[in-house]
């Protein structure tokens, strides 16, 4: 482990692209180290590395498999949680804005223009020093079982973040991916319990899956939808399985996906649109999805891709982190709630930064 920290600040150091991940429940740490620091981007969806893809747009960066050596190490170390449970102060500007956009999104599904809508807001946090190597241990210790990267290009930046959401994961022709919506704070051993408005927020992005999937796919399987821990939070989550027909490509999987409800809303192009009119800033790399693009398997001829959506995430800039969090809208929403969500949100990377 130590070797693999040193290779990463040597990366760091020449201004190189990199990319860090642990997959869930998983020891395993690997590293993708680019040669040269061009931008690569994948475009048909056949190439082979680790994929970084924004909400928008459809320039997704590549760091292509053939241009970057790969590093793997067990993760060994096993430290205490710090439980810092950080409290936060509120800030009254912001929480008044995010509550009228919640507001606007409430006013156009009462319109009947939107089903649900996924309204985020961005925060920025002084840093006291950051120091990657250190902050990164301190989020593959904190969250096991989410997906945990950080990712640098010279010329895009440092993203880092712990997300609980798989977009999709292909083994050649079968396929697997989730359906993940409603949060609450976890309260010690008391059990979860989920109001309706929840459960329906859920089952909209369970649907719009398997509606959109119909025709790319076959003897699709769907699990009940049950309780899922995120860090300090906990989220309704569906299991959703099956085979990609031999005419369909993991392009179009990937493209029908992409934004999901989960994060974008329905109907999808609407509540895009609404999301790019009213949030007020630009997501970048937030809600996008990030992975390995057809690496290949041990057995002879499989391939395998796994991509995650891009959420509990942050960008690290001129010692300040930028934090992104959102919450699905739906008629039954209450402003002050969702803030209250952003903020549990926000907390997932709060905790693992010494801030100022
Ligand atoms: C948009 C985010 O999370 C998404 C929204 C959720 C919700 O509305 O309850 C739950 C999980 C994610 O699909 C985020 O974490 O920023």
């Amino acid at each position: 482990m130590i070797d693999f920290f040193i290779k990463v600040k040597q990366q760091k150091a020449q201004n190189l692209p990199f990319v860090l991940y642990r997959k869930p429940n998983n020891i395993k740490l690997i590293g993708f180290f680019q040669n040269n620091d061009h931008l690569y981007f994948a475009e048909n969806f056949e190439e082979t590395g680790f994929v970084f893809a924004p909400f928008e747009g459809s320039q997704m960066i590549l760091i292509p498999r053939n241009q970057s050596v790969k590093w793997e190490t067990l993760i060994t170390s096993f430290k205490e949680n710090e439980d810092s449970d950080f409290i936060d102060s509120e800030d009254i500007q912001a929480k008044e804005h995010f509550e009228s956009l919640v507001q606007k999104g409430i006013d156009a599904i009462a319109k009947g223009t939107l089903k649900k809508v996924v309204l985020s807001r961005k925060e920025i946090v002084g840093l006291s020093n950051f120091d990657l190597v250190s902050i990164f241990e301190k989020l593959i210790q904190n969250y096991p079982t989410a997906f945990c990267y950080c990712w640098f290009h010279p010329k895009i930046g440092l993203w880092m973040g712990a997300t609980p959401e798989r977009l999709l994961k292909a083994n050649t022709n079968t396929f697997y991916t989730m359906s993940l919506a409603g949060t609450q704070k976890l309260q010690g051993d008391k059990e979860v319990v989920w109001e309706k408005k929840e459960m329906e927020e859920q089952q909209f992005v369970t649907d719009f899956i398997l509606d959109n999937l119909k025709e790319l796919t076959l003897e699709v399987s769907v699990s009940s939808p049950y309780t899922a821990q995120a860090g300090t939070l906990a989220h309704i989550k569906t299991d959703i399985e099956g085979v990609i027909n031999d005419n369909s490509s993991l392009k179009e999987v990937v493209s029908v996906l992409h934004p999901t409800p989960a994060v974008c809303g329905l109907p999808k192009e609407v509540a895009k649109n609404f999301i790019l009119e009213n949030e007020g800033y630009d997501r970048e790399y937030y809600t996008g999805f990030l992975g390995e693009l057809n690496k290949e398997g041990f057995n002879k001829g499989e391939i395998k891709s796994d991509l995650y959506v891009n959420l509990r995430c942050m960008q690290i800039k001129d010692n300040q982190a930028h934090l992104y969090m959102g919450c699905g809208i739906t008629k039954d929403s209450i402003p002050e709630n969702e803030w209250r969500e952003s903020v549990n949100k926000s907390m997932t990377m709060k905790k693992i930064l010494d801030l100022k």
